[in-house]
């Protein structure tokens, strides 16, 4: 997610690529993100916090701890937290760096890779506006942004985040039902990106809703009652509400 997060960034332009710093654990990642991202490598965490006064958090929730006991020997006040963990709280990231420093919780998304993410963003009080503006606009330059209050901010990993994972299983399961009935699988994949994307769009339509975007698709005694029978004998929205909530439910787990 990090290399997402600077390509976006870098290819937009929104920010300078000298100005930016990036540390990873492992030498060989830390040294693709520079060469592809044409950005600045450090040789530490602590080399990072002395440098920047912005700083992304993109370690999985599992590293949290470690990162942050790590980081909070050269923390100070003026230094922006930007985390993109799921599941780990504010409260906990200044809580373990012992440090007053503002901290805004992301959640963005894979299509972010290709400007189309769809990010979630909340804040602690003593985030500047300039700089929450600033951050906002880092993530619109690759996608859309939405301001929550924290306490959505686990259950929108679900929404958002976690989300493409079902679309693309729900995209592979008809691309692999299309193959079996003779269609190829690349005429499939074109028909059936087109038509998410074309539902996608009447999705947004205001004065139409997921209800009466189905009935109109579902002509009396045709095909795709049929289909609709099978969903819901498979009881299809018991089951990703099911998953959502696993997913929420995962993101408690990773943040205690
Ligand atoms: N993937 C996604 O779609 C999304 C992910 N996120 C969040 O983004 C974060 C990163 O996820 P993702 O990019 O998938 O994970 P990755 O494992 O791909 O990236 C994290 C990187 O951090 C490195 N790392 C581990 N420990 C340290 C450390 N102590 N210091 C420096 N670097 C370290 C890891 O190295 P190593 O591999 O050796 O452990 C790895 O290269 C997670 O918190 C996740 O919740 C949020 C939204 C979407
Ligand atoms: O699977 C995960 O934990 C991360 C967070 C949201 C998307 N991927």
């Amino acid at each position: 997610m990090a290399g997402a997060i600077i390509n976006g960034i870098v290819a937009t332009g929104t920010f300078p690529a000298q100005q930016i710093y990036v540390f990873d654990i492992n030498p060989e990642k830390c040294e693709a993100l520079k060469q592809k991202a044409g950005i600045q490598a450090a040789d530490s965490i602590r080399q990072l916090i002395e440098k920047c006064n912005i700083v992304f958090l993109a370690v999985k929730p599992q590293n949290f701890a470690e990162v942050l006991t790590a980081v909070k020997p050269a923390v100070n006040e003026k230094i922006l937290f930007v985390s993109i963990a799921a599941g780990i709280s504010t409260q906990y990231i200044v809580r373990s760096l012992d440090c007053g420093c503002p901290v805004i919780r992301t959640m963005p998304n894979t299509p972010l890779l290709i400007g189309k993410g769809a990010t979630a963003l909340s804040r602690t009080a003593n985030v500047a506006d300039e700089d929450f503006q600033l951050v906002l606009s880092l993530f619109s330059a690759c996608g859309t942004v939405t301001v929550l209050d924290e306490s959505q901010m686990n259950a929108v990993i679900s929404v958002n985040s976690s989300s493409p994972a079902y679309i693309y299983l729900f995209a592979k399961a008809m691309l692999d039902s299309a193959v079996k009935q003779g269609i190829a699988a690349d005429t499939a994949l074109q028909l059936i990106c087109q038509t998410l994307e074309g539902s996608a769009e009447m999705l947004r339509q205001p004065e139409l809703t997921p209800d009466d975007l189905i009935k109109m698709v579902s002509s009396p005694g045709g095909t795709t009652l049929k289909a609709l029978d099978v969903f819901y004998e498979h009881h299809f929205e018991q089951t990703v509400d099911e998953a959502m909530r696993a997913c929420t439910k995962r993101a408690e787990e990773l943040g205690k």
